[in-house]
Formats: structure tokens, sequence, C-alpha cells
């Protein structure tokens, strides 16, 4: 998995790759320039005008390196170099001299006012003002800078981060001294701030530029954080034994559905079996009965004596998992139902939609979880399980603590679905679109966990492959057709080309 290093953490690798490898800080800043403008020059012409805005920490040597390469490969360029305080990293100083010797050159170093000069909409603004060594709010002549790239119609790319983001926490940050960049090119590795929605609009589209930092420094310097990526999952995903019978995959139970929700239900059952589980059992109230076996022929149905909800806990077997929520409905009986489940049922089990409803108004049920159960909430599930917050950086947070405290699995769903695990890691999935935005994918999600827990991974592989799964079925769909058309059956019917993917 590719961490997430915070910035101190990152200026520790700088060195110790530089130590290392060993490499002169020049040379990386060499480096890392040269990876930005080989993807730079693969998009743009070299009619395309180009400023370069610089400051005077290692970001801005990044910046007038590029300006420099820009510069002997044919491209117009004007560059800046803000120096207010008359002193600029060693790199920075180096780089600088070497842009001057470049030949036809628009250079100018402010140390006082600046000019802006006029920006014609269709050209390139390269951001190298700040980088990961940010160590307060960006205020006067810098946030006039800011606030003039910002107030311009030209595309802006940013080295490394967007110039007065924060890499961690802008929960304190002022949005308008930070650039709004369209595009972000990131060194290494991605920053956790790339992580929250708030900060979309200063990060744009963002890609990781690998630059060689040292593999031996990113194993010695710990984080909580990690990107699963494809290259994770062939690790992770395991392949069957040709004696394989269906008693090999387990065999399940889910409890959803009530009158008006038994989609829910089905939606469920479908991506479990989809995700190769061997039995499932699916227990519904006895309205759902008919649909249940209509919908899903595979799975085996067991009726609750409620006609409208589920209020029974029927252990007839030794289930290798339970998965409990979606659709149940928030009826009195609820709680009674999960505080028996919880103590008849002690492995991991998945939790998700009104179950977790259920416990929020019932937070005595939360100890009597099964210790490495995985919760689902959506940030309107957490906030009720939790406390409210609109802030996504504290959402995390919550569901980091909640995780911990009752030694649980919990995925806050998004863009980005953080898996907190109770270890405290987090790993975020880098996989789905906003297509998935549509009612029912959560009941693919959560029937895919059954699937995976049922099948024999751990809850913590279950969790990041569910994910992981769940959003590159939605990618594969929408490759084909359009994020507007994916509904919740969409993901399903592509679960198994996601999962042919991981395989090739
Ligand atoms: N470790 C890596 O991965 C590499 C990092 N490089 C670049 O180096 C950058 C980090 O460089 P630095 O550590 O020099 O840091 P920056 O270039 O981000 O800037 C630090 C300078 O800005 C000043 N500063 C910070 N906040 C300020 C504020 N609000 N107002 C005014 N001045 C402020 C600091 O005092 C310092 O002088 C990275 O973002 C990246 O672009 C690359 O060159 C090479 C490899
Ligand atoms: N913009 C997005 N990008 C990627 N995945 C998304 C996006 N929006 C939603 N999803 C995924 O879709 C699922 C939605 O779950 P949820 O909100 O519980 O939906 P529902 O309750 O309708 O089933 C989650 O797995 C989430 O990660
Ligand atoms: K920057």
């Amino acid at each position: 998995m590719t961490p997430i290093f915070t910035g101190s953490n990152i200026s520790e690798l700088d060195k110790y790759t530089i130590k290392n490898e060993p490499i002169d800080g020049t040379d990386l800043v060499e480096r890392a320039a040269s990876t930005f403008v080989n993807i730079f020059k693969r998009k743009y012409n070299k009619q395309t005008k180009i400023y370069v805005f610089a400051g005077s920490g290692n970001n801005g040597a990044d910046a007038l390196a590029i300006a420099r390469m820009l510069l002997n490969d044919g491209y117009i360029v004007e560059s800046y170099l803000f120096n207010p305080s008359n002193k600029l990293s060693i790199e920075c100083e180096e780089h600088k001299t070497r842009l001057m010797h470049c030949p036809i050159n628009r250079f100018t170093m402010i140390t006082s006012t600046f000019n802006p000069p006029i920006i014609e909409d269709n050209s390139i603004i390269i951001d190298g003002i700040f980088g990961t060594g940010l160590n307060r709010q960006v205020e006067g002549g810098f946030a006039a800078l800011i606030k003039f790239i910002n107030s311009v119609s030209a595309t802006v790319i940013a080295i490394d981060i967007p110039s007065g983001l924060f890499s961690e926490s802008n929960m304190n940050n002022n949005p308008d001294t930070i650039v709004k960049a369209n595009y972000t090119y990131t060194f290494e590795f991605p920053k956790l701030a790339f992580f929250f929605r708030e900060n979309e609009k200063f990060i744009g589209k963002w890609k990781i530029l690998p630059i060689g930092l040292s593999e031996k420094g990113k194993r010695e310097i710990k984080t909580e954080y990690f990107l699963v990526e494809d290259k994770d999952m062939s690790a992770i995903s395991t392949e069957r034994s040709k004696f394989s019978h269906k008693g090999t995959f387990g065999h399940s139970l889910i409890i959803a559905g009530s009158k008006g929700m038994m989609g829910a239900a089905c939606l469920s059952a479908k991506a479990a079996i989809k995700t190769g589980l061997g039995k499932l059992t699916l227990h519904v109230p006895s309205c759902g009965y008919t649909i249940a076996q209509t919908v899903v022929p595979e799975a085996m149905c067991q009726v609750d004596t409620d006609e409208l909800f589920n209020t029974e806990i029927n252990l007839d077997k030794d289930y290798t998992t339970i998965g409990v929520g979606p659709g149940l409905g928030n009826y009195p009986e609820g709680a009674r139902m999960l505080e028996t489940l919880f103590e008849k049922y002690r492995k991991p089990m998945v939790i998700d939609a009104d179950a977790l409803n259920i416990i929020a108004n019932n937070r005595d049920l939360l100890r009597k979880i099964p210790k490495d159960s995985i919760l689902t909430p959506h940030p309107g599930e957490l906030e009720r399980l939790t406390t409210f917050s609109t802030n996504s950086e504290e959402q995390i947070i919550q569901a980091q603590n909640l995780a911990y405290k009752y030694n649980i699995y919990v995925i806050l769903k998004g863009a980005y679905s953080a898996t907190c695990m109770p270890s405290g890691h987090v790993t975020f999935n880098s996989t789905g679109n906003p297509g998935m935005a549509t009612g029912g994918s959560g009941d693919v999600l959560f029937g895919m966990l059954v699937g995976l827990l049922s099948c024999g991974y751990n809850p913590s592989t279950a969790a990041i492959m569910a994910n992981y799964i769940h959003g590159l079925a939605g990618d594969i769909y929408v490759a084909k057709e359009s994020e507007e058309s994916l509904s919740a059956s969409d993901i399903i019917d592509h679960i198994g080309l996601a999962f042919r993917q991981l395989r090739d």
C-alpha cells in the first residue's frame, strides 16, 4: 500500500534519501522536476504560454528547475521568484542560477512590490510557491499573490500540493489564501489533505509522480494512513483450490429488509453471492418471502414471524458470518433483536444502514458488538453514531476513535472510503466514481463484505478488498456506459469483471 506521510515525515524521508542513496538535494529537485516535465510535455504543446510562480524553498526550487527544462525544450516561459526575506534554500539558489543561465529567459525575482502580468485565459500557471514546508497560514504579499492566481482563468497546475494548503489538517486554514489548482502533480505519495472533500476545489485532479525516494526509508518511517491501489489486490486475493466445494466458502446469514425495503435485502444478497460465498440464508419478514425467493433464487430464505419487520434471531446453523442492516427499518423491536444477535453470535459480522441507526439510538449496543466486526456508515450514519460534524477531517477522527474504542472496523463511505482499523490504521480506497452516489450502492458493498468474510478473508482484508472491488466494478461499468446511468444492480453485474481484472 502507498503510505501517506505527514509533511515532517516527507522532509525526513527526503533527507534519508539524500544521505543513503546518496543523492545531492539539488539533483533530487532535478529528478522531481524532470518527472513533472515529462508528464507536462505529453499534455501541452509548445505554443502554450507558461507562467511559473516560485517560492523560496524547495517547492520553488522545483518550479525554477521546471521553468528551465521547459525553456530548453522550446516552451514560452515567464518565471517569477518570490523572495521577500532575501533568503533562498540551497536548492532554490542553485536552480535560480541554472535558470538564469538559460539564453532566452524572462525571469523576475520579486523582493518587494509585485506588479502582476496580464495572464491570458489559455495559458498555464505552474504553482511552486509553497509545498509541504508550509508552516503557517499565508498572509500579506503571498496571500495577495494567491488571490491573484485564483482570479485569473488560466489553467493552474500545482507542484506537489496547492500553495497555501497544509498537507494534513486545514480545519483552521483560510480558504481564501489557498491556490485553486486544476491539477496537482504530487511527488511520490498523496498528501492526507487530498482525501478530504473540502479540499477538492484546491487540488483539482491529482496524480502521483514517483521520484524514487528511498524504499527502505519508507519502511522505516511510520504512518497510520495508506492508499490502497491495484498492486495491493494481487497480494491479498487468493485463488480457489481445484477441490473447493460450496462448504469451503462458508454458509452465511443476512438479516435485512422490511415492507417497502426488500430491494435492499435482495441487492445485498445478490452482491454476497456474486462475491463468492458458498451458501447464503436470507432472513426476511414474512411479507418478503416471495420477493426473496423470486429475486434471489440462489439464497435460502428464513422467514420471521413478523409480517413487516425482522424481529427474531434464528441461529439454526453455525453461520460463517452474519450481516445485518440493509432495509431493516427503524422499529421498536430492532434494538432487542440486535442485542440478542450480539449475545448469541460472537464472530465478526457486518453491520450497516438501519442496524447502525438502531445502535445510534441505543448506544449501549456499541460495546456488545463482536470484536473485529465491520461497520459501514456513510457520513450521516457516522454522525448519528458519534456527534455532529460536517467536517470530513473530524469525521475521519471520529471513525478512527470508534474503531479503536470498540475494537471494530469502521468503513466511512465516500469518494475515498476510509477503512478505520482497531489498530488505528486507516486505508483509503482509490476506486469508484461519482456515479456510485446512487441508492443501493451501499447495500452492494455490505453484501460484498459478507461474501468475502464468508470466503474466509479476515476482516481487514475483506474490508480493503470489498471497497476496492466495489469501486472497480463501478469503474468498469462507467468505462462502457456513463456515471449517470449507473445503478446498484450495475455494480453487482460487474463484480465478475472486477475480480477478473484483479487477476489479469
Ligand atoms: N521530499 C520530497 O518528496 C521532495 C520535495 N521536493 C519539494 O520540496 C518541497 C518542500 O520544500 P521545503 O521544505 O523547502 O518547503 P517549501 O518549499 O514548501 O517552503 C518552505 C519555505 O516557505 C516558508 N514558509 C512556509 N510557510 C510560509 C508562509 N505561510 N508564508 C511565508 N513563508 C512561508 C518557510 O519558512 C520556508 O522558507 C516539496 O513540496 C516539494 O515540492 C522536491 O524538490 C524533491 C523531493
Ligand atoms: N463520489 C463517489 N466516488 C466513489 N464512490 C462513491 C461515491 N459516492 C458514493 N460512493 C460509494 O457508493 C456507496 C454508497 O453507499 P451508501 O451511501 O450507503 O448508499 P446507499 O445507502 O444508497 O446504499 C459507498 O460504498 C461509497 O463509497
Ligand atoms: K505548490
